[in-house]
């Protein structure tokens, strides 16, 4: 299932990203491509563990440790610190799967890709094309959203990032390993999550139905996650 997150970054932490972003040293985006992705990548990224990629990826972890709705989503275990990426003059990702184990540059840890995150830092009036397509199993789903907003889908997922054929589009990307390895069994927790917050604004707190479907929430979890 393919997940937006609006608001990850309000509009004004977007804007002091983009001045940061841009006088970044950006790098052809090959330096970083399997064997497979060299004949599709064509875009340019920050290097893993420049400073800048460091602090502005640690700020995004921060915020996204406090979004309910990434939590919920989510489920993380472990992500992959934050990376960031530009395409321009035709720039584009063609059809390609994310590998399934990455070791986190300069440590030990490993991190299993479950879920793909990309969250956008450039507005769509800015470039034309750019939209993230996602395959899954009622077709093609495209994502071009707002500066700050997050989209989270399956990494089992085919997906390309289409020609930007004007202007620049920037992103930053990661991974996310989740408590629940399974898509089905997280997708099943995140529909019920949100079911429970919806109705608690409705019933009172102690409502003996709502402790229940929070108690199966919590039981189910306990069956699957694997911390
Ligand atoms: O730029 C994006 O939205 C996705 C990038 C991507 O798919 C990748 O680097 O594996
Ligand atoms: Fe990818």
């Amino acid at each position: 299932m393919l997940i937006p997150i609006e608001g990850v970054l309000s509009k004004d932490e977007v804007r002091q990203f983009r001045e940061q972003l841009a006088a970044a040293p950006w790098e052809d985006g090959l330096k970083t491509a399997g064997t497979l992705a060299r004949a599709v990548k064509r875009n340019q990224q920050l290097a893993d563990g420049s400073p800048l990629a460091v602090e502005l990826g640690n700020r995004i972890l921060r915020k996204l440790g406090n979004n309910p709705l990434f939590i919920s989503a989510a489920l993380p275990s472990r992500i992959y610190p934050p990376k960031f990426n530009r395409y321009a003059d035709g720039g584009t990702y063609g059809a390609h799967v994310d590998s399934a184990v990455m070791q986190v540059p300069g440590s030990s840890v490993s991190v299993r890709s479950d879920l793909s995150a990309t969250l956008f830092l450039a507005e769509p009036d800015e470039y034309d094309g750019g939209e993230l397509e996602i395959e899954g199993p009622f077709g093609i789903q495209a994502a071009k959203l707002e500066a700050g907003d997050m989209v989270l889908y399956p990494s089992s997922s085919l997906h390309r990032v289409m020609p930007v054929t004007r202007g620049a589009r920037i992103a930053s990307f990661m991974w996310i390993q989740s408590m629940v390895q399974n898509d089905s069994s997280r997708t099943l927790l995140f529909d019920l999550d949100q079911a429970i917050q919806g109705m608690s604004g409705v019933v009172p707190p102690d409502d003996e139905r709502l402790l229940k479907l929070t108690a199966v929430y919590h039981n189910l979890l306990r069956q699957w996650a694997q911390p």
